[in-house]
């Protein structure tokens, strides 16, 4: 049997039915969507998975409705009928905050955390939007349309604070709906100031899958909306050939009144002054500790330099927030509100996270195929290695397996990449090996398993990489392999895992705490040792080898016999 069909036998989906891995995974909206729908099966299954404290899609409606059953029982005892005919049927769609103390209790109930001065009360259905801000009836109604029915946690508090003009600094888990907790306040000030032209918003990106990502979802969201009567809300993705057009003046650039970009794309559009960027109002930055590491800073702040409007308000996003980028948020931002919702540095709790000892390189190879044999490879799946020459080495050997794989790199074109992706997307392809340049904000729906072959840099980089599951309010696995090299590349996923409440063993308990040595030699960035190479040579090919050394060696042998 080869290994596609153990494969489909592990995953428990037959050939004739992966039409239905596809619906599940991501091609069907309906589909995705229902699992939030109240009362689906889904949703119900998914309830018994996830912990009341950080369920973040749907505690809220659960521990306000019990809280206010609750509130019912008690009043029904001391109040009179009338009054009780009279009270509303709790509707988490229309559920409003208006006091402070509603609002610590449904703080309490995710487990937000929010300082800063003078701060809004969270929302508590996108409903109280319109009542409060005289939120856009069209967006509304997009996002209904688009089956988003209840805000999470992060959009209940990020959304009014946005509104109310506040720079942000947020963190919130991966998968969490952090997204839509900035395009929506950016829409709705786009569609608020109408009538003055150039550019309103602008959101940056690390990549440019994610860049697009993020586009879509604008586009979705403000369909049909219109600034007035010729003119649409005009969102772009700063691509390739915009920037070749802008910088050819084939489009004015006042024409758009959000863009999506890469920071060196927009940088370079900036220097040749096809793009003014003094206009903008509201400047976002996702995955913003990415954004303001060693790699990005310059970047990030010749992008603050050019955005000269003294009242630009300015959010940064992210799952993980280290203590440096709030040292920078406080020296950039006037006036702050922080937003945590869940533990810092913490995985989602939708993530079950296992690590698994390979010994050696090969050892991770055998580990795969055990878990393929033993159906605990369960597609779609993402493997996360440390270099372009590792994935491709491990994406031959896969190939050789039989498996329905492909790889994503930065040496692959934009084109073959969004192929893959779109693919990946559709079911076609059930496994993606990839590098770093998938790890942040790639929303693939059902991912069921992402593999960490190599153990992730920094236990952010750990964090984002296994966020590739368990989105959405979904569940999903993330095993980790290591190896002898990695004793203290391991110790901060460990602890990350801790953090996330997953039990580790007593001894691995122990083996996490580091020694100041190990600390510095991390903060030098030592991380593992050299790894020895994938092999790239197909079994077969190795078991001939092997046959033909033998064959060999006996010949001699034989030859010393004789003599
Ligand atoms: N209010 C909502 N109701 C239902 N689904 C939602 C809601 N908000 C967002 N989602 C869905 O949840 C998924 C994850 O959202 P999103 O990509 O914004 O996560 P994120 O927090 O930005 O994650 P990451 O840290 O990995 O970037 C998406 O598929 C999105 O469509």
């Amino acid at each position: 049997m080869d290994i596609f069909q153990v494969l489909t036998r592990g995953a428990n989906v037959k050939k004739s039915n992966r039409s239905g891995v596809n619906a599940d995974f991501s091609k069907s909206k309906t589909d995705q969507n229902v699992t939030f729908l109240p009362g689906s099966t889904r949703k119900q299954d998914t309830d018994q998975q996830l912990t009341k404290e950080l369920d973040f899609f749907r505690n809220k409606r659960t521990v306000l409705k019990a809280e206010k059953e609750h509130q019912a029982t008690e009043d029904s005892l001391t109040t009179s009928p009338e009054k009780l005919s009279n009270t509303p049927v709790d509707d988490r769609a229309t559920l409003r905050i208006s006091n402070a103390e509603e609002a610590a209790q449904l703080r309490k109930s995710y487990g937000g955390n929010v300082t800063g001065e003078d701060l809004p009360l969270p929302i508590g259905s996108f409903e109280d939007l319109v009542t409060r801000f005289k939120f856009d009836k069209r967006l509304l109604s997009n996002l209904i349309d688009s089956h988003f029915t209840e805000p999470t946690p992060i959009q209940c508090e990020g959304i009014p604070m946005a509104l109310q003009g506040r720079d942000i600094l947020a963190s919130a888990p991966t998968g969490s709906g952090k997204t839509l907790s900035f395009v929506l306040p950016l829409l709705q000030q786009a569609i608020n100031s109408r009538k003055t032209e150039g550019l309103k918003g602008l959101i940056i990106s690390p990549t440019k899958e994610l860049a697009n990502q993020i586009y879509l979802e604008c586009v979705k969201l403000s369909n049909k909306i219109f600034l007035d009567k010729k003119r649409p809300l005009a969102i772009a993705l700063l691509s390739k050939s915009l920037s070749a057009k802008l910088k050819n003046k084939i489009i004015s650039e006042k024409k758009y009144d959000i863009i999506i970009s890469t920071p060196l794309r927009l940088i370079d559009v900036v220097k040749q002054e096809a793009l003014d960027l003094s206009t903008v109002k509201q400047l976002v930055f996702d995955e913003a500790d990415k954004l303001f590491d060693q790699t990005f800073v310059e970047q990030a702040d010749s992008i603050l330099a050019s955005c000269r409007d003294p009242q630009l308000r300015k959010t940064m996003v992210s799952a993980t927030m280290p203590s440096g980028l709030e040292e920078i948020a406080q020296s950039i931002m006037m006036d702050p509100v922080r937003i945590i919702i869940g533990r810092k540095e913490a995985a989602n709790s939708n993530i079950e996270q296992k690590l698994v000892y390979c010994g050696n390189e090969e050892g991770k190879l055998v580990a795969i195929r055990q878990m393929v044999q033993e159906g605990a490879f369960k597609p779609p799946v993402i493997i996360f290695l440390e270099s372009i020459t590792r994935a491709k080495a491990l994406f031959h050997e896969l190939l050789y397996d039989n498996l329905n794989v492909d790889v994503i790199h930065a040496e692959r074109t934009q084109i073959q990449r969004d192929k893959i992706i779109e693919r990946f997307k559709t079911g076609e392809i059930w496994c993606l090996i990839c590098t770093d340049v998938l790890a942040r904000g790639v929303d693939f729906k059902g991912v069921n398993l992402v593999i960490n072959y190599d153990v992730p840099r920094s236990a952010q980089a750990y964090v984002h990489r296994i966020g590739r599951t368990g989105r959405g309010g979904r569940s999903g696995t993330a095993v980790t392999f290591y190896t002898k090299l990695d004793d203290i590349a391991v110790k901060p996923i460990i602890n990350v895992m801790k953090q996330s409440g997953t039990e580790v063993a007593e001894w691995l308990d122990k083996f996490s705490k580091m020694t100041k040595k190990e600390k510095e030699a991390l903060k030098k960035g030592k991380k593992s040792g050299d790894r020895s190479q994938i092999s790239t040579v197909p079994k077969v090919v190795k078991q001939k080898k092997r046959q033909r050394k033998e064959m060999v060696e006996a010949s001699k042998k034989r030859k010393r016999l004789e003599e």
